[in-house]
């Protein structure tokens, strides 16, 4: 199994049956498999130059300079989460040992006022520890704001592809609290125990993540077929997968597929970038369909029974 690849440059500039023909492709990537490989993103190679060194800085450093980053608060989500402070799988009920991991996480860029609850705001906001190194903000900022550029383009081809019009996701995007996270996975020696993976199977909950893998990494793997399938790397694109927030907005028409970072025996380390697009915060979520396939929810709302599920 391959994951079909989408040239986003050559959506926006075809025209008529041409793109209406590219649209229907995408909706066939997002009903199957729900992972596109995405080329003609325009993402600049400078600020995705610049971030691959910024992260490798970062992660390079001893522990108690990473741990200087260490979240606002215990259970803050933004900042330095070290080994074994994660286990994907949980968040699909499933107990498994710690992933193989550290991350660095970044909160969205504005304070978006519509966050009104307090807890949630303290939790879905809570500042960036921003770590001491040179640099590492800047290309943070720089990186982030492309690809929240790149979604809002991305959402313009999935409105298109749902034979919406093709501003329709923009009134529900005007303020996102969207998150990125950095990851690293240190090099394996010998074997994982058992259930242990670099990062346990789950899916991701909110509408699109825009991921980019270390060039010429394994791992990465989509479950198909109630088989695991490694998904290939390709050199200058995005591999991009919807969310579960979007397989309910399209009551069920795409799917949010199980996917997994597999542990194998000595593998060299590997850093991976996973920017979260999210809607705005009181996005009312109605599936598309007109169906009264899920009963309308507020994103807000949507998320935090999310987050609270995967830490109960
Ligand atoms: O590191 C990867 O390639 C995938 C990470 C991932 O799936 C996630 O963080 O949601
Ligand atoms: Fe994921």
């Amino acid at each position: 199994m391959t994951i079909a690849a989408f040239d986003l440059a050559q959506f926006e500039t075809a025209t008529g049956a041409d793109r209406a023909a590219l649209a229907a492709q995408l909706d066939d990537m997002c009903r199957s498999t729900g992972f596109v490989i995405l080329t003609g993103h325009g993402v600049a190679s400078e600020t995705i130059t610049d971030i691959w060194a910024a992260a490798n800085a970062f992660f390079a450093q001893d522990v108690a300079a990473k741990q200087a980053a260490a979240p606002v608060y215990a259970g803050a989500p933004y900042g330095y989460l070290g080994p074994n402070q994660e286990a994907l799988a949980k968040s699909k009920g499933v107990d498994t040992p710690p992933d193989l991991k550290e991350s660095f996480n970044g909160r969205a860029r504005t304070l978006n006022a519509q966050v009104d609850d307090p807890d949630a705001r303290a939790f879905a906001l809570a500042e960036t520890p921003w770590p001491d190194l040179p640099g590492f903000r800047e290309a943070w900022t720089a990186y982030y704001t492309a690809v929240e550029d790149l979604a809002a383009r991305i959402m313009v081809a999935f409105a298109e592809a749902l034979n919406l019009p093709s501003n329709f996701f923009e009134p529900f995007n005007t303020d996102p609290v969207s998150a990125m996270r950095a990851l690293h996975y240190p090099a394996t020696i010998g074997q994982a125990e058992t259930g242990q993976q670099r990062a346990g199977a789950h899916t991701d909950y909110g509408a699109l993540t825009i991921l980019l893998p270390q060039p010429k990494s394994q791992g990465l793997q989509v479950m198909q077929d109630d088989e695991w399938h490694d998904v290939a790397t390709v050199e200058g694109a995005f591999v991009i997968n919807i969310g579960d927030l979007m397989a309910r907005w399209t009551a069920d028409r795409w799917v949010s597929t199980l996917h997994r970072v597999v542990a194998k025996p000595d593998q060299p380390k590997r850093l991976s970038l996973a920017y979260f697009h999210q809607p705005d915060w009181n996005a009312e979520i109605t599936p598309l369909d007109g169906s009264d396939a899920y009963p309308p929810i507020s994103f807000g709302a949507y998320l935090m029974g999310k987050f609270n599920a995967a830490a109960g």
